[in-house]
């Protein structure tokens, strides 16, 4: 069964195309190739493409015929969405509100949606559950609202069926490293922190240290990307069983500080990395942390990998191999 898969040539995505492929479904990734890499469509057909161009949308449906998608084609940046906001509208906007109409259009109705935490916005000593109140800080967060609400519209009037996922922080990579996490610039904590302990950069600068947490720096919830991919799978499986809609967070529940971060990877590498203290980064919320019960109790997800060293470590071996060269 083919699968359409948007950024499919990026971090989750690429993971997530392995997932189905072993699950034997067929990934049709779909990229523009903007932050994503050639290279990491490894396990199925690649159709070069851009959300904003509804005719390569279509040209994808006819050449493929997919039964479902997995819509991962995103920017997600907050410090970019926060300098250029107009970007994120247009690219994650207008491009989901392309590939929903052209899936209705071609009568795919079954849409997995990767959303994300940063809807819920800041909400200091509030679990968040998916009946929290989204409440996004920021152009990124927002569009992924606007998405969601998009789905939900597009449900009543022609019974677009949608599974969504809020994710918290997504971290790790393939175990067998085939894939990985590989963004230029980077921008993630956990790549970075590696990044330092290689020697590719001079250190990690810590965005903030006094926010009112246990030692002063941000808190969140990091999920191991194989994790996250396998819930995929089971959001698949929930929507062509016949489910119906739902929304999901995924994350573990145990908040990490940025400071908690760096000592895990000082101890998984066994090396130094050095660090200096830097202001606070715009857009920043002070304490992401994920009540995921649902997804446990009603998809029967359960992390496998999603404890801190087994993330770094995971990501350090992809690290040491990292081949989509610049
Ligand atoms: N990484 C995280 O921790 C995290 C957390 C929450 C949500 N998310 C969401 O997960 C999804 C995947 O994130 P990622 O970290 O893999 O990002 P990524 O940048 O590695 O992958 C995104 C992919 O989408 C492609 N793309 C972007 N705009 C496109 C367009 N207009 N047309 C076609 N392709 C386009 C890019 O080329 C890239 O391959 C995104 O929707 C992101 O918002 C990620
Ligand atoms: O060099 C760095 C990089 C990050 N951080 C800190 O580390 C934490 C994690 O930052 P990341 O950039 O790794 O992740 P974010 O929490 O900003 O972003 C993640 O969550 C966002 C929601 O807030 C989006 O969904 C985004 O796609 C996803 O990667 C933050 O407190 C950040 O300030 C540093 O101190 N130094």
């Amino acid at each position: 069964m083919n699968i359409l898969v948007t950024g499919g040539a990026g971090y989750i995505g690429s993971h997530a195309c392995k997932a189905l492929a072993k699950a034997g479904f067929t990934p049709i990734t779909f990229d523009n190739l903007s932050t994503g890499w050639r290279d990491a469509v490894k396990f199925g057909p690649f159709v070069e493409g851009d959300l904003t161009d509804r005719a390569s949308i279509d040209r994808a449906f006819e050449a493929h015929d997919p039964k479902a998608i997995l819509h991962f084609a995103a920017l997600s940046r907050v410090d970019e969405a926060m300098s250029n906001p107009g970007l994120y509208w247009r690219n994650n906007v207008l491009g989901s509100l392309n590939l929903i109409e052209a899936a209705t259009d071609h009568n795919c109705l079954d849409f997995v949606f990767s959303s994300t935490c940063a809807t819920y916005g800041d909400q200091d000593n509030v679990v968040l559950d998916e009946t929290t109140a989204q409440m996004p800080l920021n152009a990124y967060g927002a569009s992924k609202q606007a998405v969601e609400r998009i789905l939900h519209d597009f449900g009543v009037t022609h019974g677009l069926r949608r599974v969504i996922f809020r994710y918290f922080n997504v971290a790790g990579a393939d175990p067998e490293a085939e894939v990985g996490e590989f963004h230029r610039p980077e921008t993630h904590l956990i790549p970075i922190v590696l990044d330092a302990v290689a020697g590719v950069r001079d250190g990690v600068t810590i965005y903030g240290t006094d926010y009112p947490t246990k030692d002063g720096t941000c808190i969140r919830d990091y999920v191991h990307v194989s994790d996250l991919v396998d819930a995929h799978v089971l959001g698949l499986r929930w929507l062509l069983d016949g489910k119906g809609s739902r929304v999901f967070n995924l994350g573990t529940g145990s908040g990490f500080s940025v400071r908690e971060v760096i000592d895990s990877a000082r101890r998984v590498t066994n090396r130094d990395v050095p660090t200096t203290i830097g202001d606070r980064r715009a857009g920043d919320a002070i304490k992401l942390v994920s009540g995921s019960k649902r997804a446990e109790d009603e998809l029967q997800w359960q992390p496998q990998k999603s404890t801190m060293p087994q993330m770094i470590e995971d990501a350090w071996r992809w690290h040491q191999v990292a081949d989509y060269r610049e």
